[in-house]
């Protein structure tokens, strides 16, 4: 998919269908033309929005925002990094073409997995970092503030924590920094609570890092959150609107992260028309600091051995 700016959405589905049999190219190009129609019959619904699609590339010439929602998804059982391989062959194909026709645009990834792919557009378009991002954990913060709301018995919105490194199962949870209303959580707690306190937010992060498994187990896909989590991102992005977001970024130099680790993984990042503005410096424990690295570690052990 790419977005251009004045609002135009482009719904596109690229032409490596060609590559398909003509039944099911047609059955593909039916698909894209149906999603198409169903979108801008919802017209007198939207902001002026025009909405066109095809399945050659030069339908997203231009684009201010290109976001990337191709790939295979996870079956039950199945990680995120599963579907590396899957998912890589794939984007040798995409990121190219996108890049060719948007040169100056900012490419958003949220096929999984999220951060490999942010990393292999970062090397298939040859942008400049600060304009390839990954959707990352702006979704799982949501569900961190969901949770953590939930249990403080507080609006979700009011809630200030972060989820940085993989989206996936190395993610790492901010918990010394979480304030609600501006109120650090876990100083403001009396000693004898403490203890209570870090058995459930414990939970917490278990619950987060198990979210997608548990949706995916019982409707087989997650679509309402991630939906507006890309939302989310692109109005910072195509409005300009300058706010801090945890997405997978380039992280080599951040956080203790080595200068000759090019891992691409979430940091809380002030972000706006052209991309990344700048990484927040939130101060992280020493224990915040040891899980980051090591979600660092993972990525990129995975990183380094692609061909690309
Ligand atoms: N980062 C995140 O938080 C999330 C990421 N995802 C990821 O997004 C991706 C898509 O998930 P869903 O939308 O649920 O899957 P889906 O199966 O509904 O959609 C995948 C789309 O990719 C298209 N596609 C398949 N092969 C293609 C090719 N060679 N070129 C171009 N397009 C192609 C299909 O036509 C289809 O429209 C998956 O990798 C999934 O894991 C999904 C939810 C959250
Ligand atoms: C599928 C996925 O990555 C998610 O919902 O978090």
């Amino acid at each position: 998919m790419a977005i251009a700016q004045t609002d135009p959405l482009l719904l596109f589905s690229p032409t490596s269908a060609t590559q398909l049999s003509p039944p099911c190219r047609r059955q593909l190009r039916d698909k894209l033309r149906g999603e198409m129609l169903d979108l801008q019959h919802a017209a007198a619904f939207l902001p002026g929005t025009r909405i066109s699609s095809s399945v050659d590339y030069s339908v997203t010439a231009g684009s201010h925002l290109c976001i990337i929602t191709a790939g295979a998804r996870q079956i039950a059982g199945e990680s995120r990094l599963d579907l590396v391989q899957r998912n890589v062959a794939m984007f040798k194909k995409i990121v190219p073409e996108l890049a060719k026709q948007s040169p100056a645009s900012t490419i958003l990834v949220v096929s999984n997995p999220v951060d490999v792919l942010t990393y292999v557009t970062w090397k298939l378009s040859g942008f400049p970092a600060g304009r390839v991002i990954g959707s990352g954990t702006n979704l799982d913060s949501s569900r961190f503030r969901f949770l953590l709301a939930d249990h403080l018995e507080v609006n979700a919105q009011d809630v200030q924590a972060h989820m940085v490194g993989e989206h996936g199962d190395s993610s790492v949870a901010l918990w010394s920094s979480i304030t609600v209303g501006g109120v650090p959580v876990l100083s403001s707690l009396k000693n004898s609570q403490i203890k209570y306190e870090e058995e459930a937010l414990e939970r917490i992060r278990k619950a987060v890092v198990g979210s997608a498994y548990e949706v995916i187990r019982l409707k087989g896909y997650t679509s309402w959150a991630i939906g507006y989590s890309v939302a989310n991102l692109a109005r910072t992005l195509l409005r300009d609107q300058r706010r801090i977001h945890p997405v997978s970024l380039l992280a080599k130099g951040f956080y203790g992260i080595p200068d000759d680790k090019e891992v691409f993984l979430s940091l809380p990042a002030q972000l706006g028309r052209k991309g990344i503005i700048g990484v927040a410096n939130v101060e992280l424990t020493e224990e915040e600091s040891v899980h980051l690295r090591r979600s660092a570690e993972t990525l990129w052990e995975i990183q380094r051995q692609l061909d690309l």
